[in-house]
């Protein structure tokens, strides 16, 4: 029902086309039965031949409509699904993605779309299924209503027994799909630290042993009992079928009086439904897993804020006409919270100004918390007191995505893309090249169709043209963490003593996240950081550089 619901909001007209299909097929099916019944206890079995042809031929074209219908629907649902959540996670605060995890984000978009997917796929047969046995239960009430109302009555028991029994083996399978993010982790581990498991055996044995082979015989014991489970309690569901049909036809010549043709068309029409019976039983399995996947995914859905809700999208009045030439932060604090939400630590309050044309650094010990400030500064994270103001305006949830267009940022953990994300292919490569051959990346790679030739480079070259893209973005406000770490000490100049004073000549805001002390002469301002807490703010440090 949950599988339905959720394609009928994405398209009722190819839904209701995909049933109606679906459901001609299964009663044409039907309809075949009777024909068939009717031929075995008939004359002249030979006038039944055209309705029998008819009829088959309806079931073949109504089922391959419904079966093509059903693909392009269930694409189509996966598809806007996928859109969907990708611009809901895109327009969700860093802080509640980083919240969720990335390996909760990866196995729902990768592993439960798919696996809504196949359960999906498979509605429009299961619909006709369905049919098929309605339409035939009507055919058996018709054909003797004393032998079918002892029959129905045992069928309802049966069923409701079995899905009374079913609700073990869907418990394993929801157990089975909360640790497949533990074996995703794992499985992700071991893609990303494979170098460090190559270079010592014994580390590669222990994680295969101990946290890998783990997870994974976890997974194989959930799925083998649910699995199983759902096996045993099929085979018991169309055993108990099995035994209806020998109750009712056993103990049919104890209630009344049945013609023979009639207990024969009766016991045909009881060995038919036998199949969709069987098919419907057997396929809860798959069924459930595509239920369970879909909760999921509706659980993030719900957790990720509807577009614009957690920070109004810059298509909204932009309080920002001009490059702006001041951010202030004014008693801006900032709290983590541990995964028993306890607080964990604590940066600010902080009390700064930053202008355009000048050079800002923000230095201090490992855990000072200048990333954390940065974040901030980006609008990545929400301030928990205090207030940003840029050129005078707080910033606030309502323009909070517009702000954050001011700035182009280079992490120290950055992400580089192939693409330059950018319209205008041409003139962009004739930018990117020029960048690239500015940061001596010349013989490495070029730009081209709107896409670098290749990022198979080292990190430093990576560091590079992930330089190059920030350039490109051409924003007032350049936020740089640790860039030049590893940087040859050639090219840590050129950053520090040409690069980062032509963006401040340009009118730029630059703010860099550095540990590189011999250059924090070049800085304007420097803050300095210590335990969360600003210690001291020096002013006009390349000035005063430079006079002495
Ligand atoms: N995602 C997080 N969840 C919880 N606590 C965090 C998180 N990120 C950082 N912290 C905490 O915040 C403190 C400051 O981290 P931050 O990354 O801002 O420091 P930093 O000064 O940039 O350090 P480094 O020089 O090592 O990069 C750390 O001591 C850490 O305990």
């Amino acid at each position: 029902m949950r599988l339905l619901g959720y394609v009928f909001r994405q398209s009722a007209g190819l839904l209701a086309f995909t049933v109606f299909a679906g459901s001609v097929a299964g009663v044409a099916a039907a309809g075949l039965i009777s024909v068939i019944a009717r031929s075995i206890s008939a004359k002249n079995g030979l006038v039944l031949i055209w309705p029998f042809v008819g009829l088959c031929l309806l079931t073949v074209i109504a089922g391959s409509l419904a079966g093509i219908a059903s693909i392009r629907l269930i694409q189509g649902a996966m598809y806007r699904m996928r859109v969907d959540l990708s611009r809901k996670i895109l327009a969700t605060r860093h802080a509640t993605l980083q919240k969720i995890g990335r390996r909760e984000l990866y196995t729902i978009l990768n592993n439960d779309i798919l696996m809504v997917t196949q359960s999906f796929q498979q509605m429009p047969f299961l619909l006709g299924q369905l049919v098929l046995l309605l339409a035939c239960l009507v055919y058996m009430a018709w054909l003797s209503l004393s032998l079918f109302l002892p029959f129905v009555v045992l069928l309802g028991s049966t069923l409701a027994f079995y899905f009374a029994l079913e609700r073990i083996p869907f418990r394993k399978l929801v157990a089975m799909r909360v640790q497949l993010d533990d074996l995703n982790a794992a499985l992700r581990d071991l893609i990303d630290g494979s170098r460090e498991l190559q270079l010592n055996n014994d580390r590669a044995n222990y994680f295969l042993s101990e946290v890998l082979s783990r997870q994974a015989a976890l997974q194989r014991k959930l799925a083998n009992d649910s699995l199983s489970l759902f096996a045993l309690v099929s085979t018991f569901g169309n055993i108990l079928f099995y035994l209806i049909m020998g109750v009712v036809l056993f103990a049919a010549p104890f209630w009344g009086q049945h013609p023979g043709a009639e207990l024969t068309q009766f016991a045909f029409a009881l060995l038919y439904i036998l199949g969709p019976i069987q098919v419907l039983t057997t396929s809860i399995q798959s069924l459930r897993n595509g239920e369970i996947a879909l909760r999921r995914i509706e659980l993030l859905d719900k957790t990720l804020p509807e577009s614009g809700a957690d920070d109004a999208r810059s298509d909204t009045r932009d309080p920002w006409t001009r490059a702006p030439s001041s951010l202030s932060l004014q008693s801006v604090l900032y709290r983590y919270r541990d995964e028993l939400d306890e607080l964990s630590y604590t940066l600010g309050p902080i009390d700064v100004e930053l202008r355009s044309g000048e050079i800002t650094f923000i230095v201090g010990g490992n855990g000072s918390g200048k990333t954390t400030l940065g974040m901030l500064l980006l609008g990545l994270y929400e301030p928990m007191g205090g207030t940003i103001l840029l050129d005078g305006v707080i910033v606030d949830s309502d323009n909070r995505d517009r702000y954050r267009q001011h700035f182009s940022a280079v992490f120290a953990d950055f992400h580089l893309f192939e693409q330059l994300l950018q319209k205008d292919r041409e003139a962009m490569d004739h930018r990117a090249n020029a960048y690239i051959a500015r940061f001596g990346l010349q013989s490495k790679v070029t730009a081209d169709g709107g896409r670098f030739s290749t990022i198979k480079l080292s990190s430093g070259q990576r560091k590079r043209l992930a330089l190059v893209a920030s350039f490109m973005e051409d924003r007032p406000i350049y936020l740089f963490d640790e860039w030049a770490a590893d940087q040859d000490p050639e090219f840590k100049r050129v950053f520090y003593r040409e690069l980062l004073p032509d963006l401040r000549a340009r009118g730029k805001m630059v703010i860099v996240i550095s540990h590189d002390d011999a250059y924090f002469d070049c800085a304007d301002r420097v803050l300095r950081l210590g335990d969360g807490r600003l210690l001291d703010v020096e002013v006009d440090a390349a000035r005063r550089a430079a006079a002495v």
